[in-house]
């Protein structure tokens, strides 16, 4: 609401008496001469004016909720769960910080310094008493915040608030399920997301089913969300650059996680500039955007499939009246899942059935009251009946003058309020999709009329994806290619559409067969355990200008089925990266004869481990530390001779490094790889044997192995 730009408030319009009635005063920034301009930091008249007309909490709560909003947001942070050292990291929070950090808690008037979030599993997500800020200033709390930095930086932790923890588990994602999530970036979801589809697959099991596609129109924060999910170290992940309203609808996905953009005030404790900018346009400006979202999302949604819609807002115009318009428009297609069963420790509050609309023109409670020159920017989708001008001329006028009260179940809505539980805002919304949405069942009634006679019956989910591919020109391949053939060919046809996206590389399949066999050859990888061939991929500029490959990146099944059919969509989705890195090229100078030119990457390691037979070392404490330690090791200069010689003979070139327990492992052929498997990439040269892992991992590698050590002590 800028100077000079004030329009004419409702009550000075020609209204009829009934609606002048209902029209709200308007706001104290709308009314002439008073400044918008906030002079403290942590207050907003429009906001505080805004949500007490929409009555988001009783009005003895007000001073309640207001004060929290002015206080930090405690941190929080999540344990990853499939990270190797994810039960120690547990038991430390447990068993020491909680203890060492009370002293500092009672300082500064709080019962608990952290604590597990009640509602979440397994005592894996944490909230701390203290802010982000406060952990990084106080030097009582230098060693846990030392503690998070490190493991975060490893991946082991994840720092993200609490509510934004939640539509990932509502979600109830298998390890089967193709996810979509549309508006993903920064990608602290994604991260959660793809651990839960992990969580149930032990390192040497086959990968997951399942698989994640990561949208975020904005290619900036994508490459946040690729920094942040590389420590998910995951094949089954493809990160996409498109506008979610347009996202191709080639795949049906059976869950869509729809975090829409929106105006944020919800995160006004983590964020407290919005305090200044915070005004109700901003939520009716994004209003469309959400919508058209939401419903492109449930377009994607297989039948049966659950999605959810979220936002990090408290305004009930983003929020219920956006699920109420796109409830009226599925009709029976899709349901609103009533999750009051799902985490019971989790303190919410149903969903607003009424609401009013605030626009520089003040406040409306029903769209008839909306002046023709603000319909532009007060939509009818925006209130709770969601009614036209046409539907009130079919009322009576003494109903239609009544308080709208949306008729749709919204109470099934989750709100998270801030003073409930020390958090932050948020809003989710659960739905289900029971049938084919109706616009999809209308044109299929036609269609099935026009070609009756001509076509064999189809059945409703081809059609309704078909239906859907023919909106955005995309057509089912004609068999899914699983043959080396197949593959060249997929990657030829790849090749010639190199300019599909402009500044993006083509994901190009590898067809390089001397590369694949080598590295099958040098590691020991066989096909019936890991097949290398049609799940290798690279892209233009990880290829060397002599056209060599640099990189090599592993995908699933389930992406590899995806790559092929966005190829034979014309690459409709604009990949901006996919897979896992797993082979990176050594440079010829390092590279001796009899060796393989590509390395495994760190993040690759955990994932083909399980299935190598050639090329591994097994070292016990000892040696293993040391290395970390030095870095290189000469061969004669291992504590266990034993060792050495292993390593010594060993092919020159990529390797790994197996921590066992004790030195009768050593001669094992193959330790069983499983989730507590420690194991290092390194290069063995001419005369020794150096570690391929950067700083920040070592570092934290004999940090975990000392406490493991400690704590056996303190054991036996
Ligand atoms: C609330 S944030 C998402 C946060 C994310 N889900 C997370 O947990 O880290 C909304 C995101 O939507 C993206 N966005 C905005 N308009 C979009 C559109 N039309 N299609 C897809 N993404 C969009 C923004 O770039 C922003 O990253």
């Amino acid at each position: 609401m800028g100077w000079g730009r004030r329009r004419k408030g409702p009550s000075t319009t020609n209204q009829s008496e009934d609606s002048k009635e209902k029209v709200v005063k308007p706001l104290k920034s709308d009314v002439p001469f008073d400044s918008n301009i906030q002079t403290r930091t942590y207050s907003n008249v429009d906001f505080e004016e805004y949500y007490k007309e929409q009555r988001i909490v009783r009005t003895e709560e007000w001073d309640s909720f207001m004060e929290i909003l002015r206080k930090p947001l405690p941190a929080a942070f999540r344990v990853n769960s499939n990270g190797q050292f994810c039960d120690e990291i547990r038991s430390i929070l447990e068993n020491d910080f909680v203890k060492s950090l009370q002293a500092e808690a009672i300082e500064s008037g709080e019962l608990e310094a952290i604590k597990p979030l009640p509602w979440y599993p397994k005592k894996l997500a944490w909230h701390s008493n203290f802010s982000r800020k406060e952990i990084r200033k106080n030097q009582t709390l230098e060693r846990f915040h030392e503690f998070l930095k490190l493991e975060t930086e490893v991946g082991n932790m994840t720092r993200q608030e609490a509510v934004s923890m939640l539509p990932p588990l509502f979600l109830d994602v298998h390890p089967d399920h193709f996810v979509l999530d549309m508006c993903a970036a920064p990608g602290s979801k994604t991260f959660q997301l793809l651990e839960i589809m992990h969580e149930s697959s032990e390192p040497g099991s086959s990968l997951p089913n399942g698989m994640v596609v990561a949208n975020d129109v904005d290619y900036k924060r994508s490459n946040l969300l690729i920094h942040q999910t590389k420590r998910t170290c995951t094949t089954n992940l493809m990160v996409s650059n498109n506008e979610g309203q347009h996202f191709p609808n080639k795949i049906a996905f059976d869950r869509v996680l729809c975090d829409v953009p929106c105006s944020g005030d919800g995160t006004l404790r983590k964020a407290p500039d919005i305090w200044r900018r915070w005004n109700s346009g901003s939520g009716n400006g994004l209003h469309s955007l959400q919508v058209v979202l939401a419903m492109r999302g449930l377009s994607l949604l297989r039948v049966g499939g659950r999605m959810i819609y979220s936002t990090c807002s408290m305004n009930p115009i983003e929020n219920e009246a956006v699920v109420a318009h796109i409830l009226r428009r599925c009709g029976c297609s899709v349901e609103l899942v009533d999750v009051s069963d799902m985490l019971p420790q989790l303190i919410r509050r149903p969903g607003l059935k009424k609401w009013k609309v605030h626009d520089r023109g003040g406040w409306y409670t029903s769209y008839k009251d909306v002046p023709k020159s603000q319909r532009d920017g007060v939509l009818k989708s925006m209130f709770p009946s969601g009614k036209s001008d046409k539907d009130y001329e079919d009322i009576a006028s003494d109903e239609s003058a009544e308080e709208e009260v949306c008729d749709l179940p919204l109470e099934r809505c989750v709100r998270i309020l801030p003073h409930d539980q020390n958090t932050g805002g948020f809003f989710i919304a659960v739905l289900h999709k029971v049938s084919p949405l109706p616009e999809i069942q209308e044109k299929l009634i036609q269609r099935r009329n026009r070609n009756s006679s001509e076509k064999p019956q189809e059945s409703v989910e081809e059609i309704v994806v078909e239906e859907a591919s023919s909106e955005n020109g995309l057509k089912p391949p004609e068999k899914e290619s699983t043959s080396k053939e197949g593959t060249i060919e997929l990657a030829q046809e790849l090749d010639n559409k190199r300019k599909a996206w402009k500044g993006l590389d083509p994901v190009v399949f590898l067809r390089d067969e001397a590369v694949i066999d080598g590295i099958k050859t040098f590691y020991g990888i066989r096909d019936e355990s890991f097949p290398l061939h049609g799940h290798l991929v690279t892209r233009n500029s990880d290829t060397s200008s002599k056209g060599s490959v640099k990189r090599i990146y592993y995908v699933s099944s389930s992406v590899k089925h995806v790559l092929e059919l966005n190829s034979a969509a014309e690459h409709k989705i604009k990949i901006a990266s996919v897979g896992l890195k797993m082979f990176e090229k050594q440079s010829a100078k390092e590279c001796e004869a009899n060796s393989c030119s590509f390395r495994i990457t760190s993040e690759g390691l955990p994932v083909i481990l399980p299935h190598m037979t050639k090329q591994i070392l097994y070292a016990t404490m000892v040696d293993f530390k040391n290395l970390l330690q030095y870095k290189s090791i000469k061969f004669h200069d291992f504590v266990l001779p034993e060792f050495g010689h292993k390593a010594a003979e060993l092919a020159p070139g990529s390797c790994v490094v197996v921590l066992v327990d004790g030195i009768q492992k050593l001669e094992s052929e193959a330790v069983r790889v499983n989730s507590s498997t420690i194991a290092i990439g390194c290069w063995k040269g001419k005369a020794s044997l150096t570690v391929m892992v950067n700083a920040v991992d070592c570092h934290q590698l004999v940090q975990r192995l000392s406490d493991r050590q400690m704590s056996m002590n303190l054991t036996t």
